[in-house]
């Protein structure tokens, strides 16, 4: 774990650390050569050496006063490199953030990120304060110890000797037990903790379908490893405290027999059995922290999966992108190694043209637009953006080409023309009243008590579907890229909302290269190209009327289409 958090730590904060740990060293001796001063401070009572007792007893109270004072400077610096720490770990877990492949966040890593902020990095900053210098005194104390009590009384120093491995085999075995329940525990907790997010927001689904049990069901197999995580905790510590008594007993048993044998002077030999005592007392001391320097550890190695996240390669001089196409030439692409989503994929869709993707659920529409972002890389095959190789162009310049307005758009708990200026945060009122007519967000306004200054809750809450997309088609008209992916929405919306998202999309693709994952017959027909997609692979590919003329997929897709536009009508009439 120290090398680990050494690894871990910025120049100055490793000075400080290995500074802290000489000074808990310092005082671990301290307080070892304070125990040892009473071997010749009994021996000079029982012979009655008033000289040698005050001198002895001055030599005690001086090392006693000089060990405190250590260790109040050593709780400070502490505190200091535990407060830098836990900066320390909120930057580094920020800019990791930053540079993870977006895929990565896609993966349900929320709950996993928000324990980390909370409660894993306190576990991890306060170890160096509560945690190390026990450790260090473990080891540090007891071999003063041993090495004093053998120059004075070599048979006592041996047995303490031969003792200690036996406390460490002990210890080695409680870590392996804690280790398991622990990442039992640790899963469940995060588990836990993802349903409890959901609920919260999840209230209206759960309240209409019922069903609080995955949360049940979560929070049981959270008491279930807490459970465990106490008991393999206490069974684990009772093989640890009964090796540390059972080398105490020895010691001391060692001890009577010597004095029965009339070996070393009776002040010795009590000062022998005292030291025995101090001996087991910082290894008993370790065994109360070593719960915690094991949840420190698990801590510090999830940082370190985090952290070392490898980001996507970027290139050192990104290049720069021609006319905007969008190119895929043979590209295999799994989320997985097991299962493979894309396959062998080509298509280009040309500057200034509306390319409609359509398919089946889960034939990788969505997986198309996220290649081109960059959210993840391909396997093999490459992806051109600007007949630039999206590796070479690096992820900022590629997401400054992009306007991205996904099916669900997230918008952030502030005004709409916040939310619509976080494009462009510098951009005039002129452009913003532009870009709010052309996506029809004026009419959402017009509705609202504050107009465009109406706050929209967490996730956008307080709109519908449709107005969430429209102010994020607003958002990608004023960000002005040159080429858009659009995905859609699919729930059905009312005829008003449908006709203005319609006009939206229809001024942002205007002048643009735009990918679309359709789900509107009027997107698809207007298309320049529509690309069927079934199981990874291009299954058909053309315009409206040649794939009409093939009555496969795509002639069946738009049946049903019109099935569902004639049910609307009819039940509209
Ligand atoms: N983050 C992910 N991790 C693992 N598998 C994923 C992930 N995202 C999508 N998939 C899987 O990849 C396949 C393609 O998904 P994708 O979302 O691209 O399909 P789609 O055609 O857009 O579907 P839909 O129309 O239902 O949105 C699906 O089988 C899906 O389960």
């Amino acid at each position: 774990m120290i090398r680990s958090l050494f690894a871990l730590l910025d120049p100055p904060g490793r000075r400080r650390l290995r500074a802290l740990l000489i000074r808990v060293g310092a005082a671990a001796v301290l307080q070892g050569l304070a125990g040892c001063t009473l071997i010749p401070l009994l021996g000079a009572l029982f012979s009655d050496d008033r000289d040698a007792v005050w001198t002895w007893a001055a030599a005690l109270a001086g090392l006693v006063l000089a060990h405190h004072a250590v260790l109040l400077r050593n709780h400070r610096h502490a505190g200091e490199l535990s407060s830098a720490l836990l900066r320390l770990l909120h930057t580094r877990l920020g800019e990791a953030l930053t540079r993870i492949p977006l895929g990565w966040f896609a993966e349900g890593r929320a709950a996993t990120v928000n324990r980390l902020v909370t409660k894993t990095a306190l576990d991890v900053a306060t170890a160096p304060a509560h945690l190390v210098a026990p450790v260090v005194a473990a080891v540090v104390t007891p071999a003063t110890i041993v090495v004093v009590t053998l120059a004075v009384q070599w048979q006592v120093g041996l047995a303490l000797l031969l003792g200690a491995p036996l406390p460490l085999l002990a210890y080695r075995l409680y870590l392996r037990v804690i280790e398991r329940v622990e990442s039992t525990w640790e899963a469940g907790t995060n588990r836990a903790s993802e349903r409890v997010l959901e609920y919260a927001r999840q209230q209206p689904v759960l309240r209409a379908y019922g069903g609080g049990a995955p949360l049940d069901r979560a929070l049981t197999e959270q008491d279930a490893g807490a459970r465990s995580m106490v008991l393999g905790n206490s069974a684990a510590t009772a093989p640890l405290f009964l090796a540390l008594q059972a080398v105490l007993t020895a010691v001391l048993a060692l001890t009577v027999m010597l004095a029965l044998g009339g070996e070393g002077d009776i002040g010795m030999l009590i000062a022998v059995m005292v030291l025995a005592v101090r001996f087991v007392e910082p290894l008993t001391a370790v065994a109360e922290v070593a719960g915690g320097l094991r949840i420190a550890a698990v801590g510090l190695r999830r940082f370190r999966e985090v952290l070392d996240t490898p980001p996507l390669p970027e290139p050192d001089r990104p290049a720069a992108p021609g006319p905007p196409s969008v190119e895929f030439r043979e590209v295999d692409f799994g989320y997985t190694r097991d299962r493979t989503v894309l396959r062998a994929l080509s298509f280009r869709a040309e500057p200034g043209t509306l390319t409609a993707l359509v398919g089946p659920s889960g034939a990788g529409k969505s997986t198309v637009l996220s290649l081109i972002a960059r959210f993840h890389d391909a396997d093999s095959g490459t992806v051109l953006v600007g007949d630039r190789d999206v590796r070479e162009l690096g992820t900022e310049r590629l997401l400054s080409h992009i306007a991205l307005v996904s099916q669900h758009p997230y918008l952030f708990e502030e005004s709409i023309a916040e939310n619509i200026l976080r494009a462009r945060p510098g951009a005039g009122p002129d452009e913003l009243d532009r870009v709010v007519r052309l996506a029809r967000v004026d009419e959402i306004a017009a509705r609202l008590p504050d107009g465009l200054g109406t706050r929209v809750g967490e996730g956008g809450a307080t709109l519908s579907g449709g107005e969430r997309q429209r102010v994020s088609i607003a958002r990608a008209l004023l960000k002005d890229a040159p080429i858009v992916l659009l995905d859609e929405v699919t729930s059905s919306l009312d005829a008003v909302n449908e006709r203005l998202v319609q006009q939206a999309v229809t001024r942002l693709a205007a002048d643009r290269t735009v990918l679309v994952v359709a789900h509107r017959l009027e997107t698809v027909e207007n298309a320049d190209h529509i690309l069927v997609l079934d199981g990874g692979r291009i299954t058909e590919s053309g315009s409206h009327e040649e794939l009409l003329r093939l009555d496969g997929v795509y002639s069946r897709f738009v049946d049903c289409r019109r099935q569902a536009a004639a049910w609307r009508l009819t039940s509209a009439g």
